[in-house]
């Protein structure tokens, strides 16, 4: 039974977690943060101290909690999956940070738990779909004024991403938020992906991941994708969206609100991170998640749409390892998404 405020206890307080608890305590209406989890124990029961909320002494006593009603998950990609199923084995609401699993059957586990309790209780945190310019861009596309869509081109830069960053870490981590929106934005499905390693790479990069790569993914309706994710771009946080119709391109800007001329010379600033860029997108998703939650009625990105996300992802990875294009099939949708 939830009361009239939410109470949430969050599973992995790192940068994003953090930015979430500021978040949901300061600007969410509806919902407070009452206690947290992570495995770096000592330094994290002090920033609960801090907090004056609850250090619980492991993911599963948060998650059983009678003093918990819903759980955010902000830990490492790995721990997502089982942290999810353990939270509905007690039916309750969770939202997870993507990707929903590092693997599609792991996210075919979670769908197959949820179908079970025969109602939706988990939301991923693919955030994009929130954000205004994604959701414009459907609009424009919805409103066939431009003709239909021939194809896009897009592009996932990160100034830079630490030695613990890995070749496949670039689709499982990054390109999934693409993966998941693009679809969304055409309302098409996926039926094949391929892995370019291009044989140029940047410097800045190290021996455990290949810097850029390019997938191409194609859909039903035959529109072809080509995303390039380059995580040590230097440069800023740049994402491209970039949709070729008929009868006319469509795209997205960076949200700035300043430039300056000078010299000769017109400067508008670039996003230096995922946490500026889509600052707004972040809030508007967890507020409707937790209005979701306290109607009992989720809209938000499901455990299915992890599923296809991570049907591609998974696909994507092997076509890194063999080289060639893969093919793609979904599972049927249970009738509860
Ligand atoms: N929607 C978005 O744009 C973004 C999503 N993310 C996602 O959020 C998650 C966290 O990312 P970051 O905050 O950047 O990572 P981070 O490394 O800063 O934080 C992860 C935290 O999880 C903790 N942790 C590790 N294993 C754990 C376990 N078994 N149980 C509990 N805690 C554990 C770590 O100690 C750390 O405090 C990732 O899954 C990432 O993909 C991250 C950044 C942006
Ligand atoms: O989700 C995110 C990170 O986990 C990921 O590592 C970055 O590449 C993305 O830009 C960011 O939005």
């Amino acid at each position: 039974m939830i009361n009239k405020e939410l109470r949430i206890g969050v599973i992995g307080v790192g940068a994003i977690g953090t930015e979430h608890i500021k978040r949901i305590n300061h600007k969410i209406k509806g919902a407070r943060v009452v206690g947290i989890y992570d495995v770096l124990e000592e330094e994290k029961k002090q920033l609960a101290d801090e907090m004056g909320i609850m250090f619980y002494g492991s993911g599963e006593d948060l998650i059983s909690s009678d003093d918990v009603d819903a759980i955010l998950i902000t830990s490492i990609d790995e721990t997502h999956a089982d942290y999810v199923l353990k939270a509905l084995a007690q039916e309750k609401y969770v939202f997870c940070e993507k990707p929903l699993a590092i693997d599609s059957q792991s996210c075919a586990k979670i769908v197959e738990a949820e179908v079970k309790c025969g109602r939706r209780l988990v939301q991923v945190g693919f955030m994009r779909r929130y954000d205004k310019g994604y959701m414009e861009l459907k609009k424009l596309i919805e409103s066939k004024s431009y003709g239909e869509v021939l194809m896009l081109h897009c592009a996932h830069r990160n100034p830079e991403s630490g030695l613990h960053y890995t070749t496949p870490m670039s689709i499982i981590q990054t390109a999934v938020h693409e993966i998941d929106v693009l679809h969304w934005l055409l309302q098409d499905d996926y039926v094949s992906v391929e892995s370019i390693l291009p044989k140029k790479q940047t410097k800045m990069t190290h021996t455990n991941l290949h810097d850029p790569q390019i997938l191409v993914l194609e859909t039903k309706n035959g529109v072809v994708i080509q995303l390039e994710i380059f995580v040590n771009c230097q440069f800023g946080y740049d994402i491209k969206c970039e949709v070729v119709c008929e009868n006319g391109e469509l795209g997205l800007v960076d949200p700035h609100y300043t430039y300056v001329k000078h010299n000769f010379s017109n400067q508008t600033p670039i996003s230096p991170d995922w946490q500026t860029r889509f600052k707004e997108a972040y809030d508007t998703e967890f507020q409707l998640w937790v209005n979701g939650v306290l109607n009992h009625k989720l809209e938000g990105p499901s455990s299915w749409d992890g599923y296809v996300a991570s049907v591609i992802t998974t696909a994507g990875t092997e076509s890194t390892n063999k080289g060639e294009k893969i093919k793609v099939m979904l599972q049927e949708k249970p009738s509860i998404y």
